[in-house]
């Protein structure tokens, strides 16, 4: 059985992690409050994450946490020759940075989205937008009122893609005098209630609209895949992966 580490275990996704955790043991935890235990999972300190790995002989960690801590427990990883399962989104350009570099001596596979869903909708994306090449695009995600990053991960990965068959320009909300310019995106990220997680992209041209969209329902949907991405990434060489690589594995 794969025995993981969550990093941010007293968070939402923490908690949604241990409760999908059948397969795979959840045998520690990291984050910065006081708990001393989570569900029956001992809880420690970041800053003591490598000593805990190999104490408790973990083979692979699962972030759901902040960038900041993502990178203490990357740095941790790397000197304990343990493999990283990414899901903290909101890095910045230093950060990403940090990870590549953690990747050069451990397996890591960051995904700003552990849903099969979203893999599959990106991959529409792609085909939906190098083929409708010159309809308007607006892109809108809406999740719950504690989400602290903006847009979501997933929608600027889902602009990556974009990006990759169109030269378009963000546009992050509109207000006042703006008229439409032809390469812009409106990217507009909403935070209401406990929503899980919700992307649409609309394609307008000429008389008709194409619309994409994925609803996340539950945060299992996302524990489920990262512990997938867990197990699978164990035993690979150092080297930067994705979540599709698990998909299509
Ligand atoms: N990739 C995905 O599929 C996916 C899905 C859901 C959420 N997320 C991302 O996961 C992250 C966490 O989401 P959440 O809803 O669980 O948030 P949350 O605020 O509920 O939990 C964050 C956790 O991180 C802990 N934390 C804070 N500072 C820390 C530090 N310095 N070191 C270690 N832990 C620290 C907190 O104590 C808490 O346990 C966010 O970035 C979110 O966007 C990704
Ligand atoms: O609940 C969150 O926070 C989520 N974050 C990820 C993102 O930023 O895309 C994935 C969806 C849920």
């Amino acid at each position: 059985m794969t025995r993981v580490a969550v990093n941010g275990v007293t968070g939402q996704m923490g908690g949604a992690v241990i409760e999908a955790a059948t397969d795979s043991e959840v045998v520690v935890g990291f984050a910065t409050s006081e708990t001393s235990a989570v569900d029956g999972v001992p809880v420690v300190h970041p800053a003591d994450a490598a000593e805990a790995l190999r104490e408790y002989d973990v083979d692979v960690v699962v972030d759901f946490a902040v960038p900041e801590g993502a990178l203490i427990v990357a740095e941790a990883c790397v000197d304990a020759g343990v493999p990283m399962v990414v899901g903290t989104t909101g890095f910045d350009e230093d950060g990403l940075a940090r990870l590549q570099d953690a990747s050069e001596e451990i397996p890591l596979l960051k995904a700003t989205n552990f849903s099969q869903g979203i893999q599959v909708l990106q991959r529409l994306v792609s085909e939906a937008v190098g083929t409708l090449d010159d309809y308007d695009l607006e892109l809108m995600e809406t999740h719950h009122n504690r989400k602290v990053d903006a847009p979501s991960g997933t929608a600027n990965s889902i602009l990556d893609v974009i990006q990759e068959e169109r030269d378009v320009e963000p546009v992050y909300g509109r207000e006042g005098h703006t008229p439409r310019k032809d390469d812009e995106i409106g990217v507009l990220a909403r935070r209401a209630g406990d929503i899980r997680g919700e992307h649409e992209l609309v394609l307008a041209g000429n008389d008709e609209v194409l619309s994409l969209s994925h609803r996340a329902e539950d945060r299992g949907v996302f524990a489920a895949g990262a512990l997938d991405a867990a197990t699978w990434l164990v035993g690979h060489d150092a080297g930067w992966y994705e979540f599709g690589d698990v998909v299509d594995a």
